[in-house]
């Protein structure tokens, strides 16, 4: 049974540039006749990827490999120009961790509203509040706006609500980047729960020995295309001779 299925997904993306877009300058230049069509990159280019449920599943390569835009489509932040994404289960993201919270309301309330954007409901995650508070050791800050945490603090809060919710699948990107080591390795306990249990996990990742010692299978992205999908040690292994031959001649 999948839990994740990828069928030809590709992504276009205005590129940053584009960003700093803005009408005057754009009349301006169509005035000047030095108008041009805004630029685009193809950030994922007809990704198949079929995830079956609680299977563990790895996913490395290069910076701007495309896998953090992989992981945004696969929560629904994202939608694929072409080709479909579909999804088993609740979801809980852990990417952009502060990206879910509302900086102006306490960290009470964020919890809450977290949780009902997963999908659990109000009551459910009023019962959830202590023990989140409680991991992420944030007891003392329950009716500080969150605009008033540190950042840490703040990875801490996101990292709590979605590994105590009991997610279907969980989304982690370089999760324990981030943290001081005490705290990190409180996080390795935890993550190992969702391990031993049947969540679907996707685990973008630049420590490939952390991949190697938790993952089933092994999705490698280069360019954003599928370079290789398999067995972990294997796909691992072609990366580091890729990695090692290409650093000998740099
Ligand atoms: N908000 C954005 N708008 C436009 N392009 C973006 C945006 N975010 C990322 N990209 C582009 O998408 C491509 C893939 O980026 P992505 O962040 O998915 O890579 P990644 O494999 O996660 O890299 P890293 O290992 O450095 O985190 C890159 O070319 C990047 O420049």
């Amino acid at each position: 049974m999948y839990a994740i299925c990828l069928e030809q997904v590709s992504l276009w993306r205005r590129t940053q540039e584009e960003f700093s877009y803005d009408l005057k300058k754009t009349i301006l230049s169509f005035l000047e006749g030095k108008y041009r069509q805004p630029a685009k990159n193809l950030v994922l280019d007809r990704v198949d990827l079929f995830v079956e449920a609680g299977e563990k599943l790895g996913i490395i390569g290069g910076n701007g490999a495309g896998k953090s835009t992989l992981l945004k489509l696969v929560c629904g932040i994202l939608q694929p120009t072409s080709g479909s994404v579909r999804i088993w289960g609740k979801i809980a993201p852990l990417i952009e961790l502060e990206a879910g919270f509302d900086p102006e309301i306490s960290v009470l309330d964020n919890i809450v509203f977290y949780g009902v954007m997963l999908g659990f409901s109000r009551r459910e995650m009023r019962e959830r509040v202590k023990p989140i508070l409680e991991f992420a050791e944030l007891e003392d800050y329950a009716y500080v706006p969150v605009k008033a945490l540190s950042s840490g603090m703040v990875s801490r809060l996101g990292f709590a609500i979605a590994t105590d919710v009991h997610p279907d699948i969980l989304i982690l990107d370089e999760v324990l980047a981030v943290g001081d080591q005490r705290f990190k390795n409180k996080c390795k306990q935890r993550l190992q729960k969702f391990w031993d249990a049947n969540a679907t996990v996707l685990l973008v990742s630049h420590e490939l020995d952390l991949i190697e010692q938790t993952c089933d299978r092994v999705l490698w992205l280069d360019k954003g295309q599928v370079k290789c999908i398999g067995e972990t040690k294997e796909v691992v292994g072609y990366y580091r001779d890729m990695v090692k031959h290409t650093s000998s001649f740099s």
